[in-house]
This record gives structure tokens, C-alpha cells and sequence, in this order.
């Protein structure tokens, strides 16, 4: 593990960590802040941040405006990359930015040439949580997990297949039944090829309507996203949470649109929230 940046901030630090990951087979970098509470010696609650599309561990770190509240509410922040990079890593054959790097889509590729390098749910949900629990005073027995847009639908995966492991669960914009919108069949199709049952384990409307559960769920959509009516689509995640009896609060912010603004707008709400239930 290599400290690549250690900064003070909020009394607190902010860390970016790089490290040889062997789900991925390349070097991977995360960034993680550690609240003041941090220097008490104890173990504190951890927050999961998994981000967007074309992000890396950057654009949350830089622009998500978290600092405040973890550091309010001693929270652990972690925010990994969103796919492996680096020499031989293969990439989309066009360039797209919805495929290939910085579009893993927090799933293990079974597709060549994929299949080698993106691991990204191995990576996020074994690897990482892993090397966090033994690195930093991370109290993995308290847990909560958050994420934007491709990052929603990857909280939202890996929460519903791990019942248990996070006692609070948030996202900004979620991508909520990638297999029914065009950036989900573009990437379960690539990643995961022609394999329905596949598909459907990484599709958190498919996955509750087979049964997977969350007590509760915060949910926060700009009704300015672009995206909303497109990709998005929190109407069949309302659906399907009425049909499971899953207790989901969906706020539709009027006039937000997908971007950071929207995200840091909201993201003390969505940390004192999942403060309430970690702390
Ligand atoms: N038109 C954009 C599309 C990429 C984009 O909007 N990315 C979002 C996440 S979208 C879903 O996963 C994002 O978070 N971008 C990074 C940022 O800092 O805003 C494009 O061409 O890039």
C-alpha cells in the first residue's frame, strides 16, 4: 500500500491510497478520509462511496463536499475507482465513455477481453473492504454504503447481496434496473454476455423482485437529470420497494440535475442519515 497524498482537512485526513489489487490484476487507487475522531485510538463507522461513470476516486473526493459531516459525525469516507486502468487494460473499442475505463460497473467480466481485469465486484465488496479493515480504524461492523448514478446501482447491488453487512444504505441518482435502460444493456451485455440469470444479480429491481431486501432505503434524484427518464427510472425501483415492503424514501429535487452540484447538495443529508444509523 502506497500513501500517495495525506492532507489535513476538517481536522481530519484526507488519503490517497494506491495499492496492487489481485481481483484486478493492476494497481488501483482509492481515496479515503479519516475524521479527527480518528486520532482517539478507536474503531469508527465507515462509509462506502461508489461513484459514476468516467470517475475515478477524484471527482467525489474533490468536488462531493463530505469532509464536514464525516468529520461532524466521525465517519469513515471511502471512495474507490470505478474500473482496473492502466497498460494493457482493456478498453471500449470505440472510446465510449459508458464502457470499458471508468465504467466497470461494479461486476466481475466474464467476457473476453474483459474478464481478466474487471472485477470490480470482487474488488469492492472482498479486496477493498479487506484491506480497509486492516489498514485503518474502519469498524466493519459498522457499515454504510452510498453511490452515484453507475455507483448507485452498485451500492444498491452489492447491499442486496449482502444482507446484513451495511446498516444504512443511500444513493444519488441510481441507475436502478440496468437491465431494462440503454447503459445497463450496453455493459451487463459486454461484461457479462447474452446470460439473463447473470444479468439479473446485478440489477437491483430484478434482485428485489427475486426476493433480495433492504430494511430501508434513501434515494435522491433531480428532476432536471437528464438522465432521469432515460436511464434512471426510480419509478420501478418505487414499485418494486411498494411490491417488498422496503421502506423507500425517494426525494425528487426539483430542478437538480446529475451533476456534483446536485451530489454535494445533498450529501451532508444523506451522511447525517446514515450517521443516525451507524453512530
Ligand atoms: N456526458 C457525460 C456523461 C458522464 C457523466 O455524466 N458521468 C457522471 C456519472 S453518470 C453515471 O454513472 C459523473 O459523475 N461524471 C463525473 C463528474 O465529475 O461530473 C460525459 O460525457 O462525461
Amino acid at each position: 500500500m502506497e500513501i500517495v497524498s495525506d492532507v489535513r482537512s476538517h481536522g481530519g485526513r484526507q488519503l490517497v491510497v494506491k495499492h496492487a489489487s489481485a481481483a484486478t490484476g493492476t494497481d488501483m487507487t482509492f481515496s479515503i478520509f479519516l475524521p479527527p475522531q480518528a486520532e482517539g485510538g478507536g474503531k469508527l463507522p465507515v462509509i462506502w462511496y461508489l461513484s459514476g461513470l468516467t470517475c475515478t476516486h477524484a471527482n467525489v473526493t474533490e468536488k462531493g463536499e463530505y469532509r464536514a459531516a464525516c468529520a461532524e459525525h466521525g465517519l469513515i469516507f471511502v471512495a474507490p475507482d470505478t474500473s482496473p486502468r492502466g497498460e494493457g487494460v482493456p478498453d471500449d473499442h470505440s472510446g465510449s465513455y459508458d464502457f470499458g475505463l471508468g465504467a466497470g460497473f461494479y461486476v466481475d467480466a466474464t467476457q473476453e477481453p474483459f474478464a481478466k481485469n474487471y472485477r470490480m465486484w470482487t474488488y469492492v465488496t472482498e479486496e477493498l473492504p479487506a484491506l480497509v479493515a486492516a489498514e485503518f480504524p474502519a469498524d466493519m461492523g459498522r457499515q454504510g454504503i452510498t453511490g452515484h448514478s453507475m455507483g448507485g446501482h452498485g451500492a444498491l447491488t452489492v447491499a442486496l447481496s449482502h444482507p446484513g453487512r451495511f446498516s444504512s444504505v443511500s444513493t444519488f441518482a441510481p441507475i436502478v434496473a440496468p437491465s431494462q435502460v440503454p447503459w445497463g444493456e450496453k455493459a451487463l451485455g459486454g461484461y457479462l454476455g447474452d446470460e439473463p440469470e447473470q444479468w439479473r444479480q446485478h440489477d437491483s429491481v430484478a434482485l428485489i423482485e427475486d426476493g433480495a431486501r433492504l430494511d430501508e432505503l434513501l434515494v435522491d434524484v433531480g428532476t432536471a437529470d437528464p438522465f432521469l427518464n432515460t436511464e434512471l427510472k426510480p419509478e420501478l425501483l418505487r414499485r418494486a420497494c411498494e411490491d417488498a415492503g422496503i421502506d423507500l424514501q425517494l426525494n425528487l429535487r426539483e430542478g437538480y440535475d446529475h451533476s456534483y452540484y446536485f451530489i454535494s447538495t445533498f450529501m451532508s443529508a444523506h451522511l447525517a442519515w446514515h450517521a443516525e444509523r451507524l453512530c
